[in-house]
């Protein structure tokens, strides 16, 4: 039987039909699934269908410049990779090759610190700015040299997760007995911290036994001052969902926050993403800057949540797709597809650079 032929993508959704065909079942509902209900993961989707544009006219927009910095670093696209663990799952060169893609679409890329190439590999391959997302191990020691490691290689921030003292109960996860194959590995942790990932049991999600076993539910605001002290690289919060936590991490010196819901994979019946971001953005004010992530497919939910007061947007599982569909070339689509539609937004809506996509470009109906 030969393998069915997809037109080439020219919308990200079809990076994720070419994904499709080439991923198992198990580590697709991985990549795909959400918390419980998946009620949130469909939230965050439908939430930018209350999004609504108001285009001006007659503005000169023979040229539409992408181009932002952040944390001093310079970016030609505002659209970045948002972490995501094990890229081995989707492509055999993993972070190595998601590297490369987004030094080719001049994007940012936030590596998980549950990576599956080395620190030191991914950064090799790196031409634009990388960050590291920690999740706070209950092994400060490790935590401590990652820290380090990830200094010494050039990263240039860290991103804590705040929005997982546990993992989410993912159905799909624990239906298939989900664990991670022999052969890839968080290989960044040291190897002990690894064995009950790759532990299949049916019923049961590797991942979350991993994850009860490495990561510390007891940390506090106050508990942040330790990482502070340990790295002189800019802190970012990943995770926040509301104006209190916005103040509190502004409060306890968060350089930057990431709004977001973990694409619906943590609390379900959290609110969509979207609906969560003007709310920090007004609790926050101008110096903090405030990112976003969950449920962006295309430039026109790029262009919304700029428009809504994020500074930058992150892809989660459409990275994964342009990996798992073709490698860097396939990452490097993905983030190039989505800025040029927002380039074309960007002209249609008669805003030709970011400084002009702000709230009077949208209108956000409530949801329910
Ligand atoms: C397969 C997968 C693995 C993820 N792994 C991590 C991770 O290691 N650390 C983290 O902070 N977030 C992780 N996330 C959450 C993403 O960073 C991001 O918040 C989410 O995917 C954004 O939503 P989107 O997929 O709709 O773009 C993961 C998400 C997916 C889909
Ligand atoms: O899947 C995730 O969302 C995630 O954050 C994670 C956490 C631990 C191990 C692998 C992925």
């Amino acid at each position: 039987m030969t393998a069915p032929v997809l037109p080439p993508p020219v919308c990200v959704e079809d990076y994720r039909r070419l994904a499709r065909l080439r991923l198992d079942q198990d580590v697709w509902d991985f990549i795909e699934g959400g918390a419980e209900t998946e009620r949130t993961l469909g939230a965050n989707r439908r939430a930018f269908e209350r999004v609504t544009l108001r285009p001006r006219v007659l503005v000169d927009v023979s040229h539409c410049d992408t181009r932002t910095e952040l944390l001093g670093a310079p970016l030609a696209t505002p659209v970045g990779i948002a972490p995501t663990a094990y890229h081995r799952l989707a492509h055999p060169e993993g972070e190595v090759a998601t590297a490369l893609g987004a030094g080719t679409a001049g994007a940012l890329y936030v590596v998980s610190i549950f990576a599956s190439r080395t620190l030191e590999d991914i950064a090799a391959a790196a031409t634009g700015p990388l960050w590291l997302q920690l999740y706070w191990l209950r092994r400060r020691e490790v935590l401590a040299a990652l820290v380090d490691r990830a200094a010494a290689a050039g990263f240039r921030a860290l991103v804590l997760t705040v929005d997982a003292p546990r993992l989410g109960r993912r159905h799909r996860d624990a239906r298939n007995g989900f664990a991670i194959g022999s052969g890839i590995s968080a290989v960044n942790l040291d190897a002990a911290l690894m064995a009950s990932a790759h532990r299949a049991d049916p019923g049961r999600s590797a991942l979350a036994v991993h994850t009860a076993e490495a990561v510390d539910p007891s940390v506090t605001w106050s508990d942040l001052a330790w990482l502070r002290a340990r790295s002189s690289l800019p802190l970012v919060l990943k995770g926040i969902l509301t104006a209190e936590d916005a103040l509190l991490a502004v409060e306890h010196g968060a350089d930057a926050i990431v709004v977001s819901n973990h694409g619906g994979r943590q609390l379900d019946g959290a609110t969509a993403s979207l609906d969560a971001l003007a709310e920090v953005v007004d609790a926050v004010g101008a110096d903090c800057p405030v990112l976003f992530d969950g449920g962006v497919r295309g430039g026109t939910e790029v262009f919304a949540a700029l428009a809504l007061g994020a500074r930058s947007v992150l892809l989660g599982r459409p990275v994964l797709w342009g990996l798992a569909a073709a490698g860097a070339a396939g990452v490097a689509g993905v983030l190039e597809l989505a800025t040029e539609e927002l380039a074309h937004t960007m002209a249609l809506t008669g805003r030709p650079g970011l400084a002009a996509v702000d709230r009077s470009a949208v209108v956000l109906r409530k949801g329910l």
